[in-house]
């Protein structure tokens, strides 16, 4: 299909047909038997590289010669023919995309001077440099070829996380715009955003990244809090109200297909609406499906682990519940659907406050009417099922037990962070939460605040930490707004620019995530090795240079590193020598 460019003025011109939207090249990169044959071969170490691999012929045309292959070799080709297969019909990965420099890069954004330490500061200008490594542009022949692609073209550049991920994805862009709205790269921010809506309006929602095997999911849905931090930013209410159709679509969107009854309240769960294994991670799946015996067992299993995927912590024990209804399990146990998770409600409530926000920037006091009201709705929801008196939290609720879950998640402090509590209780939840923190040792880890605190090997377990959720936990702690929270989040949120950076400092890399246990450490586990780059952890570390710069120092916290350590010591030999040649004048 042909892309119709994004018109902010027109984006109420959302296409009518856009629930039936069927990528052409899916056939190839989505599900069928041509996917099927070469990812089981597993031909490549990390299963991602070969949808994101380029055709050389239609998929029409790829998927006769494939049928062709097949019966040639009595439908039981060796790997080692597959592998040919492949090198005759595809091109490397990634040549769909150039490096882009952002064309609105500025070399010493404002923010820096807001940042006191020398270090910190030229860490700030390095983080602001690697926006130009993360830039990606799609070249002309996606706009003109798109099937022979699994790209999703979109019409302006985009800054992608980094590493294996070299395509944007939903919720990390989310903590990359703010970083890019820090470093005043308004053009680049503003053209991420409006990539997002022109794939509502062709697709209807956003996909969980920008590949056409994604299609069947999608990520934590952050674009209402994306054009809001642009607003807010730029001051540009006409943006909010140009993207008002489209912030309803999406949100109705989610609420039709993800909604479950918990406790007579409407609430979403995270869903997915493909069949078959993730395609970017094809045999993995196929393997852990290998216990479930029936078809249909299969096929469940592989939607609780799209889901999963969708929840962006794929994966977690959060999403497991065993036969005896705990969360001690592997990847069989996944039960992703049947978890109401605390985040998800806490962002779709935030999505009617930011839609009512804008209608009223629009004086449309019906509408914006319309949604405080489905707003208030969630948040009883939120306060009826998901809030928890006794652990002092609010917790997940296992419909399958209809029970909540009492483990620690980062997301169970998610309506700190929107607000998506009643105001008038904000002591009592402060000193609740406060306690359950305590509770829990959550203050106990150098590294930051681990996902989980169950260790499976998993990458959104312990003890592994997280950029945005540390954001959404540390930034909820000061929300709330009592100085006993601001405290703790302060503490926290020096202690993970200290610790960001000190990982830094040692190998000159930022990572996707990090370890709970050791100051400076990186994390690992799950289904590939840690990545750098890294979109969102330099969002958030831009961010928080440009909020905590001025009050942070890197001298004696262990954080800044030999040369630091080298000043200082000369630093202080000087002021002693000094206050000896000055001490025999005035002896
Ligand atoms: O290929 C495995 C999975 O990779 C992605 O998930 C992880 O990286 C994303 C990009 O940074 C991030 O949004 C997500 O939270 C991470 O868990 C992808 O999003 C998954 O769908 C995919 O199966």
């Amino acid at each position: 299909k042909h892309l119709p460019e994004y018109v902010a003025e027109s984006a109420n011109a959302i296409d009518k047909e856009v629930e039936t939207y069927n990528f052409t090249s899916c056939q190839i990169y989505c599900y069928g038997p041509l996917l099927h044959t070469v990812q089981m071969a597993k031909l490549f170490p990390d299963s991602k590289t070969f949808v994101d691999m380029k055709l050389k012929a239609s998929p029409e045309k790829t998927m006769e010669l494939f049928e062709a292959f097949m019966a040639s070799k009595n439908n039981a080709p060796t790997n080692d023919e597959i592998r040919k297969f492949v090198n005759d019909n595809f091109g490397d990965k990634g040549t769909e995309l150039e490096v882009w420099s952002p064309t609105d890069w500025v070399e010493n954004p404002a923010f820096l001077n807001l940042v006191n330490d020398p270090d910190l500061k030229q860490w700030g200008m390095d983080l602001n440099n690697i926006w130009k490594e993360l830039g990606r542009k799609m070249k002309d022949d996606v706009h003109k070829n798109p099937e022979y692609y699994s790209i999703i073209p979109v019409p302006n550049p985009v800054i992608v996380p980094g590493g294996r991920f070299i395509e944007f994805y939903y919720w990390d862009s989310y903590w990359i715009i703010r970083g890019l709205l820090y470093c005043e790269m308004r053009n680049t921010a503003r053209g991420m955003i409006e990539n997002l809506m022109s794939i509502v309006q062709r697709i209807g929602f956003i996909p969980n990244g920008g590949r056409v095997y994604y299609w069947g999911r999608s990520q934590p849905p952050l674009l209402a809090g994306m054009v809001k931090s642009y607003v807010d930013f730029t001051k540009d209410d006409r943006f909010a109200i140009n993207a008002l159709e489209i912030l309803e679509h999406e949100f109705e969107y989610f609420i039709n297909n993800h909604s479950v009854q918990a406790k007579g309240h409407d609430l979403a769960v995270y869903r997915d609406s493909s069949k078959g294994p993730r395609p970017e991670s094809y045999s993995e799946d196929v393997e852990t499906a290998e216990s479930f015996h029936t078809d249909e067992a299969k096929e469940d299993h592989y939607s609780e682990l799209k889901s999963a995927a969708e929840s962006g912590m794929d994966f977690s024990s959060r999403w497991y519940i065993n036969e005896n209804g705990t969360n001690i399990g592997n990847l069989s146990d996944a039960k992703t659907r049947s978890i109401v998770p605390v985040d998800l409600n806490a962002i779709l409530y935030w999505n009617a406050k930011i839609i009512a926000e804008f209608h009223a920037k629009a004086g449309n006091v019906d509408k914006m009417a319309e949604y405080e009201t489905k707003a208030q709705k969630i948040k009883e929801a939120i306060q009826a099922v998901l809030w928890n008196e006794e652990a002092g939290c609010w917790l997940d609720y296992d419909l399958i037990n209809e029970k909540p879950r009492d483990y620690f998640v980062t997301s169970n402090l998610a309506p700190l962070w929107v607000k998506a509590y009643n105001i008038s209780d904000t002591d009592k939840i402060s000193a609740s939460v406060l306690s359950y923190i305590e509770k829990n040792k959550l203050d106990t880890f150098p590294g930051g605040v681990p996902n989980t605190l169950y260790h499976t090997g998993e990458q959104w377990d312990f003890p592994n930490v997280w950029a945005p959720l540390q954001y959404i936990v540390i930034e909820g702690l000061d929300n709330i707004g009592t100085p006993e929270a601001q405290k703790l989040s302060k503490s926290w949120g020096h202690r993970w620019v200290k610790s960001n950076f000190a990982a830094y400092r040692d190998s000159r890399a930022m990572f996707e995530k990090y370890d709970a246990e050791k100051f400076g450490g990186h994390g690992g586990g799950g289904e590939y090795g840690v990545q750098k780059g890294f979109g969102w952890t330099n969002g958030v570390i831009i961010e928080w240079l440009a909020k905590y710069g001025h009050e942070i120092s890197l001298s004696n916290t262990g954080a800044a590193g030999p040369n630091s350590r080298f000043v200082s010591l000369l630093g202080v030999t000087a002021i002693a020598l000094i206050g000896a040649f000055a001490g025999r004048f005035i002896w």
